[in-house]
């Protein structure tokens, strides 16, 4: 499959700021791709480059296999762009607000109503398109950003920390509507702080650091890789001597009981463990409750693979 975008060694600086060293990274179609870094670590300079508002310095970026920089016009026409706070004309409505987009883009009058209708239906905002965009709730305001940045159809979406500033309400309203995109054939490009948005909705992840990509991966491969060697327990009661009797099992290396009676266990060969711990632990005629293998958060991964990238 051909990736939608490419980004190669792409280098930028401000005066003597290395905002990006070197980064690379590719975005597939019909994805939801999840952009994630501290502050500072390149993200908005990353989309403000690809979306044409500002320039890089080195390296190439290919956008279906066509080279960014003799082709950027016709290229940039299919990036939509929605930047971290977008503001909008309060005294207008939804539809006011489009149109004025439409003219804004030169299209006819018949086709900026259709395609007025169209964005407003997708992000669910048909409704509310006479009211006044000053009486909107956050989430709507993020939505009709979205409505904006597709207007013109664009094959790939950005969303600069597009949840930010919303209350968990809002936060999930807006994830829902990023996820739904994919089915109208648009794949999207997302900033954030906030983990749990991307566990929640994305395909792809790339981990920015200080101006350098750390991991580009797919959700599940990442999760693969950082899988953590610990086996979750819960009895309805604690086995007797049940430390003991475990510790004489040469793959577990530490047996941890909470306050509520759940056991972690963590051990050295997983594979082995996931054939052999769940005989051993049947042997104790207590009822189990639960049996699992703990799933590294992408907190885990991201606590991880920054710290490394330190050293
Ligand atoms: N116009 C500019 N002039 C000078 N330095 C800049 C400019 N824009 C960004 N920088 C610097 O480049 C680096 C990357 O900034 P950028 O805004 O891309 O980070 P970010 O990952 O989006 O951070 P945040 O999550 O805080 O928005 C920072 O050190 C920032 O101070």
């Amino acid at each position: 499959m051909i990736s939608l975008l490419k980004v190669i060694n792409l280098h930028k600086s401000f005066g003597k700021v290395k905002a990006l060293k070197g980064i690379s990274f590719e975005v597939q179609p019909a994805t939801v791709h999840g952009f994630l870094g501290p502050n500072g670590a390149g993200k908005t300079t990353t989309m403000k480059i690809l979306s044409g508002l500002i320039s890089f310095d080195e390296g190439s970026i290919l956008f279906e296999n066509l080279n960014y920089k003799t082709n950027k016009n016709a290229i940039v026409k299919q990036i939509g762009f929605l930047p971290q706070n977008p503001v909008f004309y309060g005294y207008l409505t939804p539809v006011e607000y489009l149109n004025l987009i439409g003219q804004i883009c030169n299209f006819e009058s018949r086709t900026i109503q259709k395609r007025t209708e169209e964005v407003l239906e997708i992000v669910k905002l048909s409704n509310v398109s006479k009211r006044k965009i000053s009486t909107f709730s956050g989430g709507m305001l993020q939505r009709l950003g979205i409505a904006v940045a597709i207007f013109n159809k664009p094959k790939l979406l950005l969303l600069d920390e597009p949840t930010a500033s919303l209350d968990p309400e809002g936060r999930a309203e807006v994830l829902e509507h990023i996820k739904s995109l994919k089915e109208e054939g648009i794949t999207v490009f997302f900033s954030t702080h906030i983990l749990n948005d991307v566990e929640r909705i994305c395909d792809y992840v790339t981990i920015l650091h200080e101006g350098k990509v750390i991991v580009s991966s797919s959700l599940e491969n990442l999760q693969k890789r950082y899988i953590q060697p610990i086996f979750c327990v819960e009895f309805e009661s604690i086995p007797e001597n049940f430390k003991d009797r475990l510790s004489k099992v040469s793959y577990i290396q530490k047996i941890d009981i909470d306050n509520y009676g759940k056991v972690s266990i963590f051990v050295n060969n997983i594979e082995y463990a996931k054939i052999d711990l769940i005989k051993i632990l049947s042997q104790f005629e207590t009822p189990i409750l639960s049996f699992y293998l703990r799933k590294p958060s992408l907190e885990d991964i991201f606590i991880k693979v920054v710290d490394k990238s330190d050293i």
